[in-house]
């Protein structure tokens, strides 16, 4: 039989057999091993004292304890041996943090008592492996980082870097300052709870908003520096993401990390290399000629690690963009990929396999960090596969990991999730054009079931696997609800469970329309016309009341598939009641007329709300660039009467390149008169008169750089 490790080792052999867990181990070699790895043995066994226990030996490559079996640990970091045989168990590493992996894996394979007889040589692809908090949203809690470590640990990822945009002791205004006592003491106890799970604590600071090329900054950074080495940080990380583009310049970068490495990490000796995120940090953003990356190349010290996003800012891993970069920078790149990350579509959950990574780069990578969603539990199902790739990228399968990794979640209930996960993968339309598959299983299925409703030949075999697709979302929103496996978790997505219920429940509803149509019981299908509407009601209040946030507020579930489905559905079947009864029910489908309007592309895609007769723009998280006679705006379907308009670009005083206009035709436009108020913010009033486009447009002759920080009109 297959025994199931995760993360997938590199060689393991054909067990042959099994015995009963010992009663009584003897441990050769714990006061030379890993203690960590003493710790969890110990957790595992019970300890005899005399010298009759079951033999486990363990230990390092240079302890004499298993010297007999040097020869057959890998030499790789972090590699290890292990073998389970009938009189004896060998875990051997070929360092303290292989010997510790190798016990995480004896762990997985003590199962109802049995240990199969085998033996295994593994090693990690990629050294650094893990997470970077560095998402835009509110930052983890501690209990929230206290569970990924130990999580971490488990799954053999080494490398947590601590990074969150929303620290003002990370990024702007007081990265120069000390943290504050509780939150210095959080961050202490955190690197222990690291260490103990072998997981290295990178502490970023960000800089970038507002760094001076000068002394003073270079020694306020080494400072604070000192600072988180004083709390155990023995890993640093500098991020200049995000910033404007006159400070990125890559000379000034480079010196100023060279600077920190040469008197900060070359003199404490302990402290792992440094981590550069840099400005250019996806292809679409780099223009090669500008020298920005090949500068970064040429001038970093070699041991300085400089982290990549991929082709564009969310973005699959392959070979090709590897080794793109790799020439530039002259290292391998040090990925900071962005998935599971949601804050740039917040009403949406992404709990989908881990997909669109080459398992033929390993040789292309220094470090793999997934950048996780606000969510760290529900981050969790990425995070698992994510551990499986960077371990053995060449087996990883997205799919097989996903199974286990949602097993690994939700241990009691994990069908019942898989039903939540699969209809909660893609993100909806959104500014970075980055879509997952949802609803895989069931896609099919509803295409046909729509089509027999077009066609009003419906056949019952096809309404009762739709049933049943509705009815087990109900099911698995009400289990997981009241489960109690992962409390935490509950709490993280109850808000999509709350959702998915109810769109569960109005799809089954919406079946019975054809049982009203097919009784041609009038009477019945206005009643589940209203129930459905008051589902949607339901729906509508609980996406204006629940997950609010200034970017995307509100709660998507089942977007890709079943939603649509639903407002297709529900759209034909009352189009097939208004031509038999000769009488029209009210819409209730719920879609928005209103469009973008620009000639970026880099907003092209943004999503556009409406809530109580304001239209707004989905923000832009990342610097808009906006060329000559660029422009972003909203197109009003119909045109509307303009009663108040709100524009945030994030600038401290209304840029004069800048105006705000409006037309009726798209070709004849007039000035909007406004003002600034006190928040940045431009501000417009009532304007007479039918609109169609009010948009934001750069009269200069040059590219201009600002953010889509709000951009809002409340019709009448
Ligand atoms: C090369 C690594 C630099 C990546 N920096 C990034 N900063 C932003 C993150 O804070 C966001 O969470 C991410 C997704 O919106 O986009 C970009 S990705």
């Amino acid at each position: 039989q297959k025994v199931q490790i995760q993360p997938t080792p590199q060689i393991v052999s054909q067990p042959s057999g099994h015995i009963l867990k010992p009663e009584e181990v003897r441990i050769i070699g714990a006061n030379s091993a890993d203690k960590e790895a003493v710790k969890l043995l110990k957790s595992l066994f019970s300890i005899s004292e005399s010298k009759k226990g079951f033999p486990i030996y363990l230990g390092e490559k240079s302890d004499k304890a298993i010297r007999k079996y040097k020869s057959q640990i890998p030499n790789k970091a972090e590699g290890y041996y292990l073998s389970i045989e009938k009189n004896k168990i060998v875990v051997a590493g070929n360092d303290e943090r292989g010997t510790y992996y190798g016990m995480q894996t004896l762990k997985q394979l003590l199962v109802d008592g049995k240990l199969p007889l085998l033996n295994i040589k593994d090693y990690p692809d990629i050294t650094a492996r893990g997470v970077v908090e560095g998402f835009y949203g509110t930052p983890w809690n501690y209990e929230d980082r206290v569970s990924q470590l130990k999580f971490y640990g488990a799954n053999k990822l080494n490398t947590y870097i601590y990074g969150p945009k929303d620290d003002p002791y990370h990024r702007s205004p007081n990265w120069r300052e000390p943290y504050p006592a509780k939150e210095a003491k959080a961050i202490k106890e955190l690197v222990q709870v690291a260490n103990h799970n072998h997981v290295d604590f990178v502490w970023a600071i960000h800089p970038g908003m507002d760094i001076k090329w000068n002394t003073a900054d270079r020694d306020a950074a080494i400072s604070k520096f000192e600072a988180m080495y004083d709390l155990g940080v023995r890993a640093f990380a500098v991020f200049f993401d995000d910033i404007s583009w006159e400070d990125s310049n890559a000379a000034k970068q480079a010196d100023f990390l060279n600077y920190l490495d040469d008197n900060f990490v070359k003199v404490k000796k302990n402290v792992l290399p440094l981590i550069l995120c840099p400005t250019e940090y996806n292809k679409s953003w780099s223009k090669i000629e500008k020298g920005y990356l090949p500068t970064l190349g040429e001038k970093l010290n070699p041991s300085i690690h400089v982290m990549w996003t991929g082709d564009r800012v969310i973005s699959d891993i392959d070979r090709q963009g590897l080794e793109w970069i790799n020439q530039h920078i002259k290292r391998k790149a040090y990925i900071w990929w962005n998935f599971p990350v949601s804050d740039y579509v917040r009403d949406h959950l992404l709990m989908g396999p881990a997909y669109g990574l080459d398992t033929g780069a390993s040789d292309l990578m220094s470090g793999f960090m997934s950048n996780p969603m606000e969510f760290a539990e529900a981050s969790k199902v990425a995070i698992y596969s994510v551990a499986d790739y960077a371990w053995n990228i060449k087996a990883y399968q997205s799919m097989e990991a996903w199974e286990r990794a949602l097993k690994a979640v939700m241990p009691n209930n994990c069908e019942m999730f898989r039903v939540f996960a699969i209809h909660n993968a893609d993100l909806g339309p959104n500014g970075h054009g980055y879509r997952r598959d949802e609803s895989w299983e069931f896609k099919e299925i509803a295409e046909k079931y729509l089509n027999e409703v077009k066609s009003g030949k419906w056949k019952v075999e096809t309404i009762a696997d739709v049933q049943q697709e509705f009815i087990q979302m109900m099911m698995s929103a009400k289990t997981l609800l009241q489960s109690t496996d992962n409390p935490a978790l509950i709490d993280e997505i109850e808000p999509w469970l709350l959702q998915f219920r109810l769109l569960g429940e109005s799809g089954l509803a919406l079946t019975h329309l054809q049982v009203a149509l097919e009784k041609n019981d009038k009477a019945y299908f206005k009643k589940l016309y209203s129930y459905i509407k008051l589902l949607k009601e339901e729906m509508f209040k609980n996406s204006n009341s629940l997950n609010q946030n200034p970017y995307q507020p509100g709660v998507k579930t089942g977007s890709l598939v079943i939603e649509p489905l639903i407002n297709n559905a529900l759209a034909e079947l009352s189009k097939q009641y208004a031509q038999r009864y000769n009488e029209e029910l009210p819409s209730i489908a719920n879609y928005i007329p209103h469009l973008i309007y620009t000639n970026l592309n880099q907003v092209e895609n943004l999503p556009i709300r409406y809530l109580h007769k304001t239209i707004s723009i989905s923000p832009l998280l990342e610097v808009l660039k906006v060329p000559a006679n660029g422009y972003v705006g909203i197109e009003l379907v119909p045109e509307q009467t303009v009663l108040h308009s709100k524009i945030n670009m994030g600038l401290d005083e209304f840029p004069e390149w800048a105006k705000i206009q409006v037309s009726a035709d798209g070709d004849n436009w007039t000035d909007y008169q406004g003002k600034y108020n006190g928040r940045k913010e431009w501000v417009g009033g009532k304007l007479e008169g039918l609109y169609r486009f009010v948009r934001m447009v750069n009269t200069s002759a040059n590219e201009q750089e600002c953010y889509l920080k709000r951009f809002e009109v409340k019709i009448k």
